[in-house]
Formats: C-alpha cells, sequence, structure tokens
C-alpha cells in the first residue's frame, strides 16, 4: 500500500540553485527504502522534504493519499534519525529515549516500560542509566534509533545515519538496521552514498544524481539491469564498452558480435554495453569468447582484481583464482550477462520499450 508520494517534485534554493528537478516516487508501508547517490545529489533535501523541514518549489507531497505539502513537520507521522545522532550529551541513555514523551507529558510507567521496549529492540537492555559519554559509537547509534522509533512513527527517515561508524560497526548495523525494520514492520527511508550500503539493506533503491532519480528498482534489478551509464558506473565496478546493436538479441563490441539477451532497440544504433567484472570467467585463450593479456592483479581478501588488455579494450575481472601478470587468457560470459543500455536513455523510457516489446508477444516470458 503507498504511504508516501512525491508528486512532480522541484526545490530551487534562494541563492537559485535547483537540487531537485521533477521528483517522483511512490513510498509502500513496510518497505526498507534507500536513497541513494553521490555527495550533492539530492538525497538530504528529498527526506527534508518528506520530513516537512524544508518545502518544495513545486510539487506536492502526500501521506496515505493525503496531501501534506505545507503541513508542519511536528505533526507528520515520521521521525528522522541524524547522521549526528543529535543525542543530548547531559542527558542519559534513559533520558534520551524517554524525551519524546516526556514532552508529550505521557505518564511516567507508560514512559518506562516503552523506553525498556525500546531499548529491547535495539538491543541495549540494561545501558539506561548510562551516559551518552559512556557509549560506543555503535551504541549511540542505537540510542538515537530508539529514541526515534519510542513515537511508533509511521515512517522512519534516515540521514546517512552509519557513515561516522568504522567499516566492522557499520556492517553490523546495517544487518540490525535491517532486523529492526522488520520487527517493527514500519517503512525506512535510508540516506546513503555507499551503493554497497544500499543494495546490501534495501527492498527498493532511488539512484539519484544532479537532482534526478536515475533509476527505481530492488537492488538485483538495479544492479543487474542498469538503465544509464551513470548508474552502471555508481552501482558497483563495470566494464562499458562502445557497442552497435546488430538485431534482437545480437550485439557488437570489442569487434565482434555476441548472442545477448537484450531486444527493442534499432539495428544499427549505437549502445553501451556493460560487462560486471565478477561475470567474467577465465579460461584457456581458445575457449574464451574474447582473449586478452593481464596487466595487474591485485589480491582483495575474496577474490582477485584483474586488468587485462585485448580486443581493443581494457578489461576489468574478478576471480577467486589468481593468475599471472602478462599471461593469455580466456575471457567468457553468458549472453543473460551481457548488459546492452541505450545512450542517454531514462529510467521512463526504458520501461516503456521493455513494455512494448513484451507486448508485441515476441518477448520472452520472463
Ligand atoms: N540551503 C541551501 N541553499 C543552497 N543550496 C543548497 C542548500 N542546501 C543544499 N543545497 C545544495 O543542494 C544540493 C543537494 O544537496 P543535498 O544536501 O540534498 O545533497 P545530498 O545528496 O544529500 O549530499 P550529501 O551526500 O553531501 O549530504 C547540493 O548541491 C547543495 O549544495
Amino acid at each position: 500500500m503507498e504511504i508516501i508520494k512525491l508528486d512532480h517534485i522541484t526545490k530551487q534554493y534562494d541563492d537559485g540553485f535547483v537540487a531537485l528537478r521533477d521528483i517522483n516516487l511512490s513510498i509502500e508501508s513496510g518497505k526498507f527504502y534507500s536513497l541513494l547517490g553521490p555527495s550533492g545529489s539530492g538525497k538530504t533535501t528529498i527526506l527534508r522534504i518528506i520530513a516537512g523541514f524544508a518545502e518544495p518549489s513545486t510539487g506536492k507531497v502526500y501521506f496515505n493519499g493525503q496531501d501534506i505539502t505545507g503541513l508542519d513537520a511536528s505533526k507528520r507521522h515520521f521521525n528522522t534519525v541524524f547522521q549526528n545522532y543529535a543525542l543530548f550529551p547531559h542527558l542519559n541513555v534513559y533520558e534520551n529515549v524517554a524525551f519524546g514523551l516526556k514532552l508529550k507529558r505521557t505518564p511516567e510507567a507508560t514512559v518506562r516500560e516503552k523506553v525498556k521496549d525500546a531499548l529491547h529492540t535495539v538491543r541495549l537492555d540494561g545501558f539506561a542509566n548510562r551516559e551518552i559519554s559512556e557509549l560506543s559509537g555503535g551504541q549511540q547509534q542505537r540510542v538515537a534509533i530508539a529514541r526515534a522509533i519510542i513515537n511508533e512513527p509511521k515512517v522512519l527517515l534516515l540521514d546517512e545515519c552509519l557513515s561516522a561508524l568504522d567499516k566492522r560497526l557499520r556492517k553490523e548495523m546495517q544487518f540490525e538496521l535491517r532486523a529492526i525494520q522488520k520487527k517493527l514492520g514500519i517503512t525506512f527511508i535510508f540516506v546513503t552514498h555507499d551503493q554497497e550500503e544500499a543494495l546490501a539493506m534495501s527492498d527498493e533503491i532511488f539512484v539519484l544524481n544532479d537532482g534526478q532519480i536515475q533509476q527505481s528498482g530492488s537492488p538485483v534489478a538495479i544492479y543487474d539491469e542498469p538503465v544509464n551509464d551513470f548508474v552502471a558506473r555508481f552501482i558497483g565496478d563495470s566494464n562499458i564498452l562502445p557497442g552497435e546493436m546488430i538485431k534482437d538479441f545480437e550485439v557488437k563490441f570489442a569487434g565482434k558480435n555476441f548472442e545477448c539477451a537484450d531486444a527493442g532497440i534499432t539495428p544499427g544504433e549505437k549502445v553501451e554495453v556493460v560487462l560486471r567484472p565478477e561475470d567474467l570467467d577465465i579460461t584457456a585463450p581458445e575457449k574464451g569468447k574474447v582473449t586478452v593479456q593481464v596487466l595487474s592483479q591485485l589480491f582483495l581478501g575474496d577474490h582477485f582484481e584483474i586488468k587485462a588488455t585485448g580486443a581493443g579494450t581494457e578489461w576489468l575481472i574478478h576471480s577467486t583464482n589468481g593468475v599471472k601478470i602478462g599471461q593469455e587468457i580466456g575471457l567468457f560470459f553468458d549472453p543473460e550477462d551481457i548488459h546492452v543500455m541505450r545512450l542517454g536513455e531514462t529510467e521512463a523510457e526504458f520501461d516503456a520499450r521493455l513494455e512494448s516489446y513484451e507486448g508485441d508477444g515476441e518477448g520472452d516470458d520472463e
């Protein structure tokens, strides 16, 4: 069920800078969403508009079908967890978490019970009397979440809230946040510039660049079918090669024609082809679809990152097996591993092409 809708939202700041251009998005209840994009792409501006801390220049914000565009932040059923947690350093854990309820003059017994529940949800049982300064970064983060969920918001907005944590703690908190979201069953909208984080946590991701949504969809869909080169480059490592569509299910790149899974593009049209480094299998030179020579190799703990040259371009390969510098190797990939992108295609155009193609009745059932 749709809980939040942004309808043709734009935002121009007072100095004339246009931070958002025609943002349309639909948020369903009970799911985990990420707003993912590089610094300055407009993520926080979207979150602030949803929260009611900023007004859009044009467009409307809907909550459960009702226009809440001008509604005060305090009257929305949302809560925000900020990057710096914004905890009160002079209050202990209990007082920090209880703060919002006390403000609403909730009876003391109810406050005690709710604080206990909230601390239990974030796995901080027994921490009520600790001072904020006596907590680790991850624990402070969890206090901030407890404080935000105690008001039972319908939507929790999280702004880069893991970015201050070290890598190990960050991974731990990713799992925990996801678990908390599942347990509470409320909608989380999570702002991050870290693509791995967004892929690991989200039901759905909105990829932003330059104040526009580039693509939205499940992590798998966005990773496997990037609609343009920005998304392909931003989400994971990619080999992006210039190519030309020969006909449906056949594309030319690296000097050869290859069977692919894409259709609905005019024959002869210039395209870009994405091959993910982990989809390239290393074989004997004569068994590969292309033959390349190894330039360099880095061991990254769980895989080797190999750079190679051949077929008129440079290749990035992820492999669990190492190779030798200078070695000739074959690269094998399946037709489904080749992702063809039209130059400058937007998400809407991509969807329309897919639909019209599937609509012909000739497309794949998948
Ligand atoms: N009050 C303001 N006045 C003018 N420009 C602003 C204002 N606030 C933000 N901006 C600009 O709007 C753009 C989007 O900012 P926003 O904070 O939404 O980006 P972001 O994607 O969240 O970036 P980051 O990851 O760095 O926080 C940026 O170029 C920023 O400089």
